[in-house]
């Protein structure tokens, strides 16, 4: 579980925010109350055994000193081991308030509960071999550990692995999330990730997706003003079909499924447009009342596909792409969609991503961004760490979903989950969607197939009202 609605903020982003605080405050006050957060943490499930409290050379260690002497003081057992002295002002005022002995993490014998305060946002290069072995020892011989801001050895701004042990059961991060609690590695590598407010205000576009607001329809709502969702079938028509319930349970008012023919399944409430070529859809995209319009589940790569494609493209009307649709783009995708002028979603998987985008370096949220502000449009990154990105440089990010979704079909549900947010005119669709699918997948238990999931959207929904 990841705190929902956090900030994010890379590590120059914290440095900034906690160098304002220290301009009206003591750096110390901070750190006191940074160690006292974990002190808190770690009293609650230590149960009285044995405390083991890591330092390391910064400030994180800092917050290590803090904390083993807030254990001390409430009773507990505690032993501190440093990996060598403290390196800054405030670790060493820390490290003076401490009145215990200080033993050599490489001579730390493991105790039930560990506490690893030996790197956090400073950590700029992978663990010394030295120190990752040790690391990793004592946390596989503790039964709860705890690391302080981040996992010693995890990249702040990357989630990227530079030595970080496996096994930490909780992660107490300091002020604001940084991606690595959020992406890659991190997901792995941090256990249960917990927020500590420590009097840092903190600005930020990114943030974790947040469970939507969402309102019952209005005594006057009719099917076109809760939305009309039009989706566009191809030559896989049980995809479409997918998407198509998942607006419908998803909070449309009304859903067209466009199909060459009546291939039959589906909801009564369904409504069928037949629609043979790119032409006809441009006809029938003409209708103002459509609310939203998704192309691309089991689409097919064929001429007729091609042709459907680019009569979506071409209307003037709010569009979701996903699947074939985006294979169909590949890396003409940002020069078609810049001359768009209605709002567009992609909604694609890391491989759907990198054939449009291969110019995008660097971690999943960079990439999303650039990807985004070069496209003119909103990309749902989907994977098991799912990053949104706006045009507008705002950044949601949803981890740790229900693993279970790796199977067929649940793209096609997520892109009509978006349709019906987009239609109804939620103005955050996307964090919505991608919040009602994961609560839904979280609903439908274990082992789901995707057609299961539509059916546990209005439950979802429901928590949100
Ligand atoms: N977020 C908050 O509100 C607060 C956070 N605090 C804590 O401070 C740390 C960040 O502290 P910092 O001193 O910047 O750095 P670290 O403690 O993470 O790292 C310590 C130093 O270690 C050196 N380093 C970096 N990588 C390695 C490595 N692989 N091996 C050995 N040494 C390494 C580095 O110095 P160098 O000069 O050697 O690069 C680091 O400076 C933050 O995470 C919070 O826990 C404060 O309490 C204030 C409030
Ligand atoms: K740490």
């Amino acid at each position: 579980m990841i705190p929902p609605g956090a900030p994010i903020v890379t590590a120059a982003q914290m440095r900034a925010a906690e160098e304002a605080v220290f301009r009206r405050e003591p750096q110390e006050d901070v750190m006191e109350r940074a160690g006292a957060a974990v002190a808190r943490e770690v009293s609650r499930f230590a149960q009285g055994a044995p405390i083991l409290v890591l330092a390391g050379p910064g400030n994180n260690g800092g917050d290590a000193y803090v904390a083993a002497r807030l254990l001390k003081a409430a009773g507990h057992d505690v032993a501190i081991a440093a990996s060598g002295e403290p390196g800054t002002g405030a670790a060493r005022a820390m490290h003076g308030r401490w009145d215990g002995e200080v033993g050599s993490l490489y001579q730390a014998r493991p105790r039930p509960v560990l506490v690893d305060g030996l790197f956090g946002t400073g950590l700029s290069r992978p663990l010394e071999r030295g120190i990752a072995p040790v690391l990793a020892e004592l946390v596989a011989a503790s039964r709860f550990s705890l690391a302080i801001d981040l996992p010693s050895g995890l990249a702040t701004d990357t989630g990227a692995d530079l030595g970080a042990p496996r096994g930490i059961s909780a992660t107490l991060a300091l002020g604001a999330l940084k991606p690595a609690h959020v992406l890659d590695k991190g997901l792995e590598r941090c256990g249960h990730v917990l927020l500590a407010d420590i009097g840092i205000p903190v600005e930020s576009q990114w943030r974790s997706v947040a469970r939507p607001q969402l309102a019952p329809p209005g005594a006057r709502a009719h099917k076109y003003s809760r939305g009309l969702v039009v989706v566009v079938e191809g030559d896989m028509p049980g995809a479409a079909r997918l998407a198509a319930h998942a607006a419908m349970a998803g909070g449309a008012g009304y859903t067209v499924l466009a199909s060459a023919g009546d291939t039959g399944g589906g909801p009564d409430a369904l409504v069928r447009q037949r629609i043979a070529s790119g032409d006809d859809l441009a006809d029938f995209l003409t209708e103002t009342r459509i609310g939203a319009v998704v192309v691309g589940p089991g689409l097919g790569r064929d001429r007729r596909a091609e042709g459907l494609l680019k009569a979506a493209l071409n209307a003037n009307l709010p569009l979701i792409l996903d699947g074939d649709a985006l294979t169909l783009l590949g890396k003409s995708a940002a020069a078609w969609l810049q001359r768009r002028t209605a709002a567009t979603w992609l909604t694609p998987h890391s491989g759907e991503f990198d054939r449009m985008f291969e110019g995008a370096e660097g971690d999943k949220i960079t990439r999303t961004l650039m990807a985004a502000a070069e496209a003119r449009v909103t990309v749902i990154h989907k994977g098991a760490d799912t990053v949104i990105a706006t045009p507008r440089g705002e950044v949601r990010v949803l981890s740790r979903a229900s693993s279970w979704l790796s199977t067929a079909g649940t793209g096609d549900v997520l892109a009509g989950t978006l349709a019906a947010q987009v239609a109804g005119g939620n103005k955050q669709a996307a964090e919505a969607a991608a919040w009602l699918h994961a609560r839904a997948a979280a609903l439908a238990g274990p082992a789901f197939i995707a057609d299961a999931l539509p059916m546990h959207l209005p439950q979802a929904i429901s928590e949100c009202l």
